[in-house]
């Protein structure tokens, strides 16, 4: 698999273990990663006039000496702005010798129309704010609208979390090595890469492997084997059947959009649990879903044991308070007849908030041997409401904050926004990157839940069902485009849906 992201440290760990194992030492790294670069500046800008390499004291600047090199000897103009020297016996002072162009000191970094820039100056060792010559220099770059290659990540951007210290360049195109690091796919990170360019530089995919990596870039490859396809002789409830709580009779929608979203993931059969006084509006507004009403916690165990569900939505438009925490604690502790398995319970919205006074309860309850496996999926302030010890960690990134949730809450955590993390208990997570600003409508999480609920039901693990929902939400979201309402999404899902089944159809 190429989708493992690497944290700063493991692709350090990768280089040790690459040079280890023979036949590239740590410069011959360091020329293949150089000559991938090169070569991008090379086909992508052909005709520019010069090339002006910024080069910075560690491996990164490394790599670019390498980079100047190869374009001078390619016939380029190209100048080397250096901020500091390479430490002496070092790759990177080893390029730099190799490099027959004489550096120019960064202070004095200009540059004219019709250039590019490669950044050059820090990648996975940056361990401060950027300042002095070098933000100067992302201002000059930025003010001139040069356009930018970056060489493993744009200077100022953290491998680890995306953050940005300081300043950071926006590259156009970044060439990075090996494996993507988290910090391109996190924001703001993933705003400032542009284009990423894996570049093969001689890290194999046996290296990879024994590095155990536990964070991944969420695709497809993540999940499709596990992902449902109806058997030939399939009928409804073989399928999977959802139970999806509704609100009180003004706050019904969020529930509908959610069965909506669950009946089209595939799963056979759905019901809206509905209070007695919302039945009418739900019946008015339902069709092929089904509609019963639940009060209280005996309709919520009569339904289960006549109806064998396989997974449930509480929290979207149910309110927050005292009968939604006793709603959520009753589904995880349901003593459930003989035979009847929960396969998970999707907790969103109220169900979340309700539990901000006393999160533990939850916790608890989720840790309980005989629980139902939990996905919960908090946005930013909702993830402040039940983790608010997480939340306020400065030092720890989205994907940190995710994964001590999920350990946490022993649920698996979708942390939702423009770059969700998904992470589980058993320290798996993953980063979604092909999201679309137009999912950003109201209504659109309440699908999310329904549909994670639905592939939950027809069996898929509570990983692998909740980082599905989140690509194929976003896959359908992106590919609507402009004018999505909450209520496309559920015929949006439709054709990502079918190539998933073709795709997973094929591989069988
Ligand atoms: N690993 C691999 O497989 C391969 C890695 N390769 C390349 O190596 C790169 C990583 O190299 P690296 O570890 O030397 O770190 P790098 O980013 O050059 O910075 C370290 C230097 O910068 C300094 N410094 C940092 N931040 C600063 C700031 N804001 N302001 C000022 N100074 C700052 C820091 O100083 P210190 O923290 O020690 O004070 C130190 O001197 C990687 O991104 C890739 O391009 C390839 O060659 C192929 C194989
Ligand atoms: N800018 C964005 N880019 C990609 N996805 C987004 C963006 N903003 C929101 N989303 C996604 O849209 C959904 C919004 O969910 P939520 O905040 O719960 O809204 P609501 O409660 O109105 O349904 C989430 O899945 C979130 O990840
Ligand atoms: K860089």
């Amino acid at each position: 698999m190429s989708n493992e992201l690497l944290s700063p440290a493991q692709m350090s760990e990768a280089d040790q273990l690459t040079i280890a194992a023979g036949p590239l030492d740590g410069y011959g790294l360091m020329q293949r990663a150089g000559e991938a670069v090169a070569t991008k500046v090379l086909k992508r800008y052909p005709a520019a006039t010069h090339v002006h390499v910024l080069c910075g004291p560690g491996n990164n600047g490394g790599d670019g000496y390498v980079v100047a090199r190869i374009l001078a000897g390619c016939g380029v103009g190209t100048t080397i702005w250096a901020s500091g020297t390479p430490r002496p016996e070092t790759d990177a002072a080893l390029a730099a010798k190799q490099c027959p162009l004489k550096p120019r000191p960064l202070s004095g970094f200009d540059a004219e129309a019709g250039s590019i820039v490669v950044d050059a100056l820090y990648g996975a060792g940056l361990s401060k704010p950027l300042s002095g010559d070098d933000a100067k220099a992302v201002d000059t770059a930025s003010a001139l609208r040069l356009p930018v290659i970056a060489v493993d990540l744009p200077s100022g951007v953290s491998g680890a979390s995306g953050e940005i210290l300081g300043r950071a360049f926006r590259a156009d195109i970044t060439v990075t090595f090996a494996r993507k690091k988290p910090g391109h796919l996190l924001l703001p990170g993933r705003e400032r890469c542009g284009e990423i360019v894996l570049a093969d530089i001689g890290i194999g995919d046996g290296i990879v492997a024994q590095l155990a990596v536990s964070t991944f870039e969420n695709g497809p490859d993540l999940w499709l084997r596990q992902f449902p396809v109806p058997a030939v002789d399939a009928h409804k409830y073989k399928r999977g059947h959802v139970g999806v709580f509704s609100g009180g009779p003004s706050a019904t929608g969020a529930a509908r959009l959610s069965a909506l979203a669950a009946a089209r993931s595939g799963a056979g059969a759905v019901t809206v649990l509905s209070p007695a006084n919302a039945m009418q509006v739900n019946a008015a507004h339902l069709t092929s879903i089904m509609l019963r009403k639940a009060d209280d916690s005996v309709d919520i165990d009569e339904f289960i044991g006549e109806r064998r569900p396989s997974a449930f939505v509480l929290g979207p438009g149910f309110g927050v308070g005292e009968r939604t925490r006793k709603f959520a604690l009753a589904l995880l502790s349901s003593a459930l007849p003989r035979d009847t398995r929960i396969d998970g319970l999707v907790f969103d919205a109220d169900a979340i908030t309700s539990f901000r006074e006393a999160p533990d309860v939850l916790f608890e309850a989720s840790r309980r041997s005989d629980a139902s496996a939990l996905v919960m999926t908090p946005h930013d302030g909702e993830f402040a409401r039940l983790f608010p010890g997480i939340a306020g960690d400065i030092a720890a990134s989205k994907l940190d904050k995710a994964r001590l949730a999920a350990v946490r809450a022993n649920a698996v955590i979708v942390y939702k926004g423009a770059d969700t993390v998904i992470a589980s208990p058993d320290g798996r997570a993953a980063i979604n990157a092909n999201g679309a600003p137009w999912l950003a409508t109201a209504g659109s999480g309440d699908v999310l839940s329904g549909l994670t609920a639905g592939l939950l039901a027809q069996g898929m693990p509570a990983f692998e069902a909740a980082c599905a929902a989140v690509w194929i939400h976003t896959e359908a979201g992106s590919l609507f485009g402009p004018g999505l309402i909450a209520e496309d999404l559920p015929l949006a899902l439709v054709p990502v849906l079918r190539d998933l089944v073709e795709a997973r159809t094929a591989a069988r």
